[in-house]
């Protein structure tokens, strides 16, 4: 074939292409127009019968030189285009969404500290309040290093109903005291609908753990009340499962929803959990949420807290959660992976060093 024939069938082609596109684009259009009228009466997208109708129709007709299967795969794709199409235009845009709101959402909480903004916070405290002393001696140390923002568990959901299970609101006693007297706020895990309406005199932050991320009666009581909510990542949820929880937050009129990273459940033994780096980025570019990351649950050892963070912080995180205990050795819960003072203290200098906490 010579090449002014091969140009010649070429440019057929792209006349062919062109008309193609403008049949699928007019395609489209209709399928647009179906998709409102269904939605308009409530019924599904999807019509197995009517495409099944539509491909048995089409391979009647075909005449080659493609096989049945080959025209049943290239409709069947175009169905599937059109249904998407359908679904996006439908799709209800959630309140957690970057395209509901395109500026970040910025947290203001007591004391001028700003969750979100132009700064990163850092939370730090024990897995566990155990004893006024514990806290206070863990208070005194934080505000030592500049720290703002104290987390401490009272009610504690432990994988053994036979671990200990904390000290309920006497550890949100203790924890709003030993915070007051140092001047920090406070943040704290709240399991049950019920606790929450109580426990407002005592957080400044409500948190909803990985394993009630999905707790629905919980996110919707959270959602009624007019206190910042720090939501875990489930164990094993995907980022929108997750920002669906947080949209039973919102719906529910709270807007002052922050999510954190802590880790997901694969495989892999050598860390308690896998940090999902790359969750942070995805998180904010689909939400205008503030996003922190735990390093402690996520990580599960002290070795790689400082990386991790770093990593975090270089991902766009606005926050970073770690745990700080005066004597991790005799922790009640999470002793392993506890930092103690000295500890903490080389952990925060090196993050700030690193440049990437804004101060
Ligand atoms: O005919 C319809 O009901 C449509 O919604 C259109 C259409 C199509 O692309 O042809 C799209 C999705 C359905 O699963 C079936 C058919």
């Amino acid at each position: 074939m010579s090449n002014a024939e091969l140009e010649q069938l070429r440019s057929r082609l792209d006349e062919i292409n062109s008309e193609l596109l403008a049949l699928i684009s007019e395609r489209a259009a209709i399928v647009r127009d179906i998709g409102a009228v269904k939605e308009k009466q409530g019924v599904p997208k999807f019509d197995p019968e009517r495409e099944k109708k539509m491909l048995d129709k089409l391979v009647a007709e075909n005449k080659g030189p493609f096989t049945e299967s080959t025209i049943r795969t290239l409709f069947k794709q175009i169905f599937k285009a059109s249904l998407d199409l359908q679904s996006t235009e439908h799709k209800k845009s959630l309140l957690v969404s970057r395209k509901t709101r395109k500026e970040d959402t910025v947290i203001l909480l007591p004391g001028d500290v700003v969750v979100g903004g132009s700064a990163s916070v850092m939370v730090a405290g024990p897995c566990s309040i155990e004893s006024e002393q514990q806290t206070r001696a863990v208070a005194a140390a934080l505000q030592k290093a500049g720290v703002r923002v104290m987390r401490g568990g009272a009610f504690k959901p432990r994988t053994s109903p036979y671990d200990f299970q904390g000290l309920g609101m006497d550890g949100l006693r203790i924890l709003r005291e030993a915070a007051d007297e140092y001047g920090l706020l406070t943040i704290s895990e709240i399991v049950d609908p019920a606790h929450i309406e109580p426990s407002l005199d005592y957080v400044d932050i409500i948190q909803i753990g990985a394993r009630n991320m999905q707790n629905f009666e919980l996110l919707k009581a959270a959602g009624e009340v007019n206190k910042p909510v720090l939501l875990k990542r489930g164990l094993a949820a995907t980022m929108e499962e997750f920002l669906h929880a947080a949209e039973y937050i919102m719906s529910r009129g709270n807007t002052q929803v922050m999510l954190i990273e802590r880790g997901i459940r694969t495989y892999e033994k050598w860390t308690r959990n896998t940090l999902d780096i790359s969750a942070v980025p995805i998180l904010k570019q689909e939400s205008h949420l503030p996003v922190l990351v735990d390093v402690t649950h996520s990580t599960g050892r002290k070795d790689i807290l400082i990386p991790c963070a770093k990593a975090a912080l270089a991902a766009g995180a606005d926050g970073i959660m770690v745990e700080v205990h005066p004597d991790p050795a005799t922790a009640l819960s999470d002793a392993a992976q506890q930092l103690n003072f000295d500890e903490f203290n080389t952990f925060f200098d090196e993050v700030k060093a690193s440049g990437l906490y804004r101060q």
